[in-house]
């Protein structure tokens, strides 16, 4: 299909062919000064409201005092008008940039964010283009024209409106309008796409709401309320669709979504950053932006992993390797050891601490929350044992002398003998020697000599026993998930032990020196021992309530205190007067102790791992292994997701191989498949190339139409790549070759670009280049994935492709990021893949 097909198949009437130069070519519209008039009411009108808000959030903020109540609502008070004042502020550029004329003659003006006049019947002046209303903005054709009869697409800088583009749905009304304006027009609609496709590109994606297309919109206003998954090769616009999903569902759902929060999660910090402006230029603020390898509270993960480490920890069979890993922190002793309380030794055998640890894992509680059922059973035991040896009456029934006073040393009875003497004390004896000591039977335990309170006693004291809680802490340790995965991949010992059916090169893979910092791969994992171990904030939560009412209950004893004694103070003094009871009540003076209650929504979502989002966004979302695929889940226990990715671009070994696989353990086939077609991003010239290499990774994975030809024939050259001064000068001459003013990223193998950042010729031209003048980078090809350049340098194709197990998938990633030149920079052999355009 051609670029112009391509066109078509998204839903514009195109009736000429003409390129990005005739669609920019700007005719007088008449209607361009009433137009300009409407877009001066519309801004003086935003200015109006803009100082509204910032007038209410100065005085929310100047107002003190209060009852917590009253403190409560002026937070929110102040946190409504920010956000009003950051979606003013934000619709300031392109406020309004469409129109449409509806059949019925009503006229509604679209734009980025909704305005009504100061009139009594608040006048619609601007739809929100989220609204219902805005809707055949993006979605009427001339096939369905949705009541609409003209559509008008409005560009301007500033207030200044300097083109207008109309497209006819009715080709009575295009008719009449005449031949030349309707021809005009129609392409005209189409050029501000391409227009908008053909901008240069700086480091950070810009929101594209002015010209979102019908496949588009029609994910990003998607009502099902379970997982979608978002398929589409590069440059189809999934990046985009998914941050303008995530400000459609905030101003569609913001009620739910307000308390529940959001969470987009990219590939890396890289590509964070790259989109990191787009929803605040839409107005939307309360988003939290995450990786994989910063989504645990707490944890920055910054180490690089080798790729069969990673493809080992992003394995599934890791739950089972961790829980394992967990067991063997619950330990026993192989001796008997001995404690002494009040002066009794009290002796404490493995089999007590089996028992104990058996009852506690029975419990099938997470490690941690199961030691309190290791420690009861323990200490009833111990009590028990206690009971035994001070309280119980024994009776002899056999045995020497001798033997019975050795036993009473164990005892440390002093009455021991007096006990034996009496006939107490029961010692069975075997060829002449002390064999055991019975406990005596029901009638002893009838007769034994402590009461309940004293054994509730004896108990208490053994909780509160420093030695019996360093050796607790020995046979059931709280663990911390970060300690227990760093003690685990720094011992091969305890790998072998933990993951013992491994094979031997997949234990070594885990390994890693002592002290090395987390990856991304280790996170999920932290995440996973964190369900293991029990690290729960909703217990950190129950027990901050407690805290809180204790903080409370003590405010309250305080402020009676203050009362009881003022009470008494000013009882014949003037009953004006002002004590501290009447000024602030308990909540209030507990509350000042408590910092978190100015957080947002957000910023406690980010601050806590165990927060349900009310919607979670997935960006390359293929590269999510199993154990992210847990992680992410468990943020989501609604399911109510919007899953986007490509498989053809899968660079992590442990990634996902169909959406069918990653899925089914969750949501099983309930998850809705939608696919976007058609590549806003790489010309034509650039997607052939790509194309042979899509066929080489999967055959039936069809490759997204371009909607632009391209106006620069794809750049061959070989040079030995050895050969520093050669590379240096290729580079040069490309570089000098490129349209300047835009983006150029050079895009090698890690160990590649650190050749390329030594060549001298280059580093003077990477460290002079600015992103106003068009940044020059070197980039390593696993960082580029989710990134656009104006041009793109491929240097050594092969070794990128011979350089990991998905080597194919990043050189795919890497020849799709161009958006105007592509230049491949090789060494004697282009990899069999692109020959054929080679
Ligand atoms: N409707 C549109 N109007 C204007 N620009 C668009 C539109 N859709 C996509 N684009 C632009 O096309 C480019 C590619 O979009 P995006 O990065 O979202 O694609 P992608 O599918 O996520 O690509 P990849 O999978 O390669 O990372 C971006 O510059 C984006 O702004």
């Amino acid at each position: 299909m051609s670029a112009v097909e391509a066109r078509e198949h998204v839903g514009w009437i195109v009736t000429s062919t003409s390129d990005v130069e005739e669609a920019q070519h700007t005719l007088t519209h008449p209607d361009l000064p009433s137009e300009q008039n409407y877009m001066e009411r519309l801004y003086d009108r935003l200015e109006d409201l803009k100082s509204t808000a910032r007038r209410r959030l100065d005085e929310a903020h100047s107002a003190g005092g209060g009852t917590p109540q009253a403190r409560s609502e002026r937070e929110s008070y102040i946190r409504l008008y920010t956000q009003e004042l950051a979606t003013y502020r934000a619709a300031n550029m392109g406020l309004c940039f469409g129109r449409l004329d509806a059949t019925d003659g009503s006229t509604n003006y679209v734009g980025r964010v909704g305005l009504r006049d100061d009139d009594a019947e608040l006048t619609p002046l601007l739809l929100d283009w989220r609204s219902d209303l805005s809707r055949p903005f993006y979605l009427a054709t001339a096939a369905r024209p949705e009541g609409i009869e003209r559509r008008r697409h409005i560009r301007s800088h500033g207030r200044k409106v300097v083109e207008i583009n109309d497209e006819y749905l009715d080709a009575d009304l295009a008719a009449r309008s005449g031949a030349k304006e309707l021809d005009t027009a129609d392409v005209a609609g189409e050029g501000a796409l391409l227009e908008a496709l053909d901008r240069a590109r700086t480091g950070h994606m810009t929101d594209v709401v002015a010209t979102i297309q019908r496949e588009q919109d029609e994910i990003i206003r998607n009502q099902h309320r379970g997982v979608i998954v978002v398929q589409g090769g590069p440059g189809t616009g999934k990046t985009a669709v998914a941050l303008h999903r995530a400000a459609y569902l905030l101003y569609t759902f913001r009620e739910k979504l307000d308390r529940s929060g959001v969470l987009i999660l990219g590939p890396n910090s890289t590509f964070l950053d790259y989109i990191a402006r787009v929803l605040p230029s839409l107005g939307e603020s309360g988003v939290v932006l995450r990786t994989i390898g910063d989504l645990y509270p707490g944890i920055e993960a910054v180490g690089s992993e080798h790729e069969h480490a990673e493809e080992v920890k992003g394995s599934e069979d890791m739950v089972e390797i961790l829980k394992r890993a967990v067991k063997n922190r619950q330990s026993s002793p192989s001796q008997r050891t001995k404690i002494s309380v009040d002066g009794v030794s009290l002796e404490i055998t493995p089999a007590m601490v089996r028992k104990a640890r058996g009852r506690a894992r029975m419990s099938r509680k997470p490690h941690n929350r199961a030691r309190p059922a290791f420690v009861d059973v323990l200490l009833d035991q111990l009590t028990d044992v206690y009971a035994d040896v001070v309280g119980r009456p024994l009776h002899v029934t056999a045995g020497d002398a001798e033997s019975v006073a050795r036993e009473a040393a164990l005892f440390s009875d002093p009455d021991f003998d007096a006990a034996v003497d009496s006939g107490l004390v029961d010692v069975v004896a075997e060829g002449g020697q002390v064999a055991r000591i019975d406990e005596g039977g029901p009638e002893a335990l009838e007769r034994n000599l402590l009461t309940a309170d004293d054994l509730a006693n004896v108990r208490n004291e053994l909780e509160d026993h420093d030695e019996l809680a360093e050796l607790i802490d020995q046979w059931w340790p709280i663990l911390a998930p970060e300690d227990v995965l760093a003690d685990l991949l720094s011992s091969r010992e305890s790998i072998a032990s933990a993951a013992s059916d491994y094979v031997e090169e997949d234990q070594q893979a885990l390994f890693r020196a002592d002290g090395h910092s987390f990856t991304p791969a280790d996170v999920p994992l932290i995440d996973e021992l964190a369900e293991i171990l029990g690290v729960d904030s909703e217990a950190e939560r129950e027990e901050e309530e407690r805290a809180w009412q204790e903080q409370l209950r003590q405010a309250e004893e305080a402020l009676e205190i203050l009362q009881g004694s003022a009470n008494m103070e000013f009882e014949d003094t003037d009953s004006e007067i002002l004590a501290a009871y009447d000024i602030v009540d308990a909540e209030a003076l507990a509350r000042r102790n408590r910092a978190d209650s100015d957080l947002t929504v957000a910023e406690r979502a980010a601050a806590d791992r165990t927060w349900a989002f009310g919607h979670v966004i997935v960006d390359e979302a293929q590269e999510l292994s199993p154990m992210a695929w847990r992680m992410v889940m468990r943020r989501s226990p609604n399911r109510w997701m919007t899953l986007v990715g490509d498989i053809a671009q899968t660079s992590n070994p442990a990634g996902v191989d169909t959406w069918g696989q990653a899925l089914s353990p969750y949501v099983e086939d309930r998850w809705q498949l939608c696919e976007l077609t058609v590549n806003y991003r790489t010309p034509a010239t650039i997607t052939a190339v790509a194309d042979n290499l899509l066929r080489s990774i999967n055959e039936t994975i069809s490759s997204p139409r371009p909607v632009r030809e391209g106006r620069y024939p794809v750049g061959w050259h070989d040079v030995e790549l050895e050969d520093s001064d050669a590379v240096d000068a290729t580079l040069m001459s490309i570089l000098s070759s490129l349209e300047q003013g835009r983006s150029t990223a050079i895009v090698a193998t890690a160990q590649r670009c650190a050749q390329l950042s030594r060549l001298p010729e280059l580093n003077s031209i990477l460290s002079a280049s600015t992103e106003e003048a068009g940044l020059i980078q070197v980039e390593d090809v696993r960082r580029v994935k989710g990134l656009e350049f104006d041009h793109v340098v491929v240097v050594g194709p092969d070794e990128i492709t011979g350089g990991s197990i998905q080597g194919m998938q990043d050189l795919y990633v890497a020849l799709t990021r161009a958006t105007q030149q592509l230049h491949i920079v090789f060494d004697g052999v282009v990899p069999v893949e692109l020959a054929a355009n080679g």
